[in-house]
């Protein structure tokens, strides 16, 4: 395998890598419908915010490529946007809290109303419709790794003209939580992008990474992709970030916290997966950076803070059960053999919720693709310069 790679596209073909079977198995499965996009989402076959919006985008590409709305009988222009308005409102609800699904639909559902159908015959008409949509979708894939690739620039600059700590040849450390990186993204990743960049620059102490309970993102994922990239780095439990920041801070130049983000909403709050805002609180304790790495399609200038974010909940399974490969009586890890146990009592009631929402005051540095968004000297975050037009169309002027 040559480099990691969530999504694989091209016309009329959608495969989708199976994460869960990560980090033992590289298994991709076609998705060629809403359904199948809809089940793959809900059940983190792919996950992370731009990965879910280019999935559920394509998934639909590719139904329309195949004809399904023909069979819809939306052969009309005006059925022809009501069927994917339908599909896409269908897809709307397999996650709630990232809001890149979200920007995609309105982006797509503006795309189809836009294309200029007058005086064509309905069925050409319907055709210029879906074809404006698939290229729309094609193009939210294709931008992605672009503005990944420059959030990357921005960060590692940001980070190292203001880091706290620095080696004697100029590096830095960080810590990231979650996985924000090429299997989140169509590539190089966002908080990940960011330690991808500084690593090629050789700017790169060290990466430390935490497992993530309880979906193990960071121990499942952002360690595999570490070590596929060859960047020097460690594992934590998120329990052990106090006790890095508090014994191994200046040993070891740790200078931020790097995370993605799910929703950025207009005063800076940020929705993120579970145990980012502990890690906040850790890092602004200690005198560490605390960096939210977002493309412009993560921030939802419509909800005003965080309060109105809904935090999605899972099942009880996923604290109460956990799976792997199994490893042999001579320690010896066998891939062909994955197992599911208990380790917890089955019965145990449970809270678990996906994400945590971590204030705007406790965020240094919001680094987007158009820039790096800092508090201006009334303490607040002001997304207006990276995107007038979106703040102009939602907030006014
Ligand atoms: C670039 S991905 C940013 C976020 O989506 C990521 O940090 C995260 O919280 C993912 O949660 P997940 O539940 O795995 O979809």
């Amino acid at each position: 395998m040559s480099s990691l790679q969530a999504i694989r596209y091209r016309r009329g073909e959608l495969l989708v890598l199976d994460q869960l079977r990560l980090p033992h198995e590289h298994h991709y499965d076609p998705v060629s419908t809403s359904e199948e996009a809809f089940d793959c989402i809900r059940s983190m076959r792919v996950r992370g915010a731009p990965a879910i919006a280019i999935v559920a985008a394509l998934a639909h590409a590719v139904e329309l490529h195949s004809g399904a709305h023909l069979s819809s009988a939306a052969t009309t222009p005006d059925g022809t946007v009501a069927y994917i308005d339908s599909r896409l409102d269908y897809l709307y609800e397999s996650r709630p809290t990232a809001v890149d699904l979200g920007n995609a639909i309105t982006n797509l559902k503006n795309v189809v109303r836009d294309v200029d159908v007058q005086g064509q015959e309905a069925g050409a008409a319907s055709s210029k419709i879906v074809e404006a949509y698939i290229a729309a979708a094609e193009e939210i894939f294709r931008k992605d790794t672009d503005t990944n690739k420059s959030i990357g620039a921005h960060g590692a600059a940001w980070l190292l003209a203001n880091a706290p700590a620095k080696s004697a040849e100029g590096k830095v450390a960080v810590l990231t939580h979650c996985n924000t990186g090429s299997l989140a993204t169509s590539g190089h990743g966002t908080a990940l992008g960011i330690i991808r960049s500084l690593h090629q620059a050789g700017q790169l102490a060290h990466a430390f990474c935490t497992e993530t309970r309880p979906y193990n993102q960071g121990s499942r994922l952002t360690a595999f992709e570490l070590v596929f990239e060859k960047i020097p780095s460690t594992l934590i439990t998120d329990s052990m970030a106090g006790a890095l920041f508090n014994t191994r801070r200046e040993r070891d130049h740790i200078a931020a916290v790097i995370v993605g983000a799910d929703r950025v909403v207009r005063n800076g709050d940020t929705a993120n997966k579970i145990g980012t805002y502990a890690l906040s609180v850790l890092a602004r304790h200690h005198g560490v950076k605390f960096i939210v790495a977002a493309p412009t399609t993560s921030i939802d200038l419509r909800t005003e803070t965080g309060a109105g974010i809904k935090i999605e909940e899972r099942k009880p399974e996923e604290l109460t059960q956990i799976s792997g490969a199994v490893v042999g009586k001579d320690g010896k890890v066998d891939t062909s053999r994955t197992e599911r146990v208990a380790i917890a009592d089955q019965t145990i009631g449970v809270w678990n919720p996906a994400f945590d929402v971590t204030p705007a005051e406790l965020i240094d540095a919001v680094v987007t693709e158009k820039g790096v968004v800092t508090k201006g000297a009334d303490g607040k975050f002001d997304f207006r310069d990276i995107m007038p037009e979106r703040w102009a169309d939602v907030v006014g002027q």
